[in-house]
């Protein structure tokens, strides 16, 4: 029996994301939650003749947690879209003040109600929120280091479909799986195509076109952002990607070995590779690696990618690494105030 809560379900991502659940073989309940809208979509996905069982739940008024509490009861994975998304002129930091008390909220739930499930958080600023849930789940005494992810996924998705656009008669962005460490926000976001098999492209590049492609990876999310002109930022490539995570979690699950994905993590955390990873990283608590899933979760860091970055690259890191440690200790702050 597994069970996926997805909390945000009636938002952009969140009901595009839970038809991706809906669809797979390995999900046996969908629990849909919001505070608005949540049972039309539940309802609408429950028509769908998958094998899974689909239920929503809507909150009666702002004192109420007993939806939230149903929700996650059992719940092996839960998601996290719930929140506000950019306008135009934005950055995600300008979502903290909503957002941050958002997650919070739900990471109490997630602390109360099924504590030893996979966290997935997708709400922006991912680089705050994410020590956000972390220390929520410290201060009630059940934190699992190897079980809170960030959701860093659409920069890896972005960055293998932006060099395959450059090279339309030779590649497909199938062909790629490239490795974005970091933050999830503007140059927090490295991308390094200088290792594994974009290597040899990305130096065909000139330097400019390089420099081009880096900043696309980095600043996609505002791309989409303008693009919809005031009507919120990336939602059918967020649950695409989100989904992907997901996925490759509940194979980890099912007990498949080798999966390797990026995910935002506490660094300071026991999980093997992990001090190893902080120390390359300036002594930074929290950092978006690949990581070796297992059926625990998170089961070993990906460090020795940092060995083999280029000079470019090294400096790309160096900024990423000092405003990242502004965007960690501003949500490691919120929840400790
Ligand atoms: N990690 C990433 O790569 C990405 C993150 N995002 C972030 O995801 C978040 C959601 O984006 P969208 O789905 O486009 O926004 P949206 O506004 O369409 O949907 C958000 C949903 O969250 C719900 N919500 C608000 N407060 C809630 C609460 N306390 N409990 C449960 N649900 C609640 C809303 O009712 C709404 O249905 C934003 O913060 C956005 O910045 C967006 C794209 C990529
Ligand atoms: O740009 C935004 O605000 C949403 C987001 O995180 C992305 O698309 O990467």
């Amino acid at each position: 029996m597994v069970k996926v809560a997805v909390l945000g379900a009636a938002g952009g991502i969140g009901q595009p994301l839970s038809l991706l659940l809906k669809l797979n073989p390995q999900v046996d309940e969908l629990a849909l939650f919001d505070v608005v809208n949540v049972p039309g979509v539940g309802a609408d996905l429950s028509h769908i003749n998958s094998d899974s069982k689909t239920e929503s739940f809507l909150p009666a008024d702002r004192e109420d947690k007993t939806a939230l509490a149903k929700a996650l009861t059992g719940a092996d994975v839960v998601i996290i879209p719930a929140g506000v998304p950019r306008k135009p002129g934005m950055t995600r930091d300008d979502l903290f003040n909503i957002n941050a008390s958002i997650v919070r909220g739900l990471a109490e739930g997630i602390a109360e109600n099924c504590p030893k499930a996979f966290s997935l958080i997708i709400s922006n600023p991912v680089n705050s929120t994410v020590p956000i849930v972390v220390e929520t789940l410290k201060q009630k005494g059940v934190y699992d280091p190897k079980r809170v992810f960030g959701v860093t996924t659409l920069d890896i998705v972005r960055a293998n479909t932006f060099i395959a656009q450059l090279y339309p008669e030779e590649t497909k962005p199938t062909d790629f799986n490239v490795n974005v460490i970091g933050g999830h926000s503007g140059e927090t976001i490295v991308p390094l195509y200088s290792v594994g098999k974009t290597a040899d492209y990305y130096k065909k590049l000139s330097e400019e076109q390089q420099k081009a492609l880096i900043k696309r990876v980095q600043f996609g999310g505002d791309e989409v952002v303008q693009a919809k002109n005031g009507a919120g930022s990336a939602t059918l490539s967020m649950a695409y990607a989100g989904y992907r995570l997901a996925e490759s979690i509940l194979k980890a699950v099912k007990g498949e070995s080798g999966i390797v994905e990026c995910t935002f993590l506490n660094l300071d955390s026991g999980i093997k590779g992990a001090a190893e990873a902080k120390k390359l990283v300036n002594g930074l608590d929290y950092f978006s690696l690949p990581v070796e899933l297992s059926k625990e979760g998170i089961h070993e860091v990906k460090y020795d990618i940092l060995d083999k970055i280029s000079t470019d690259e090294k400096a790309l890191l160096k900024v990423a690494i000092e405003q990242l440690e502004k965007n960690v200790e501003k949500g490691v702050a919120f929840a400790n105030k």
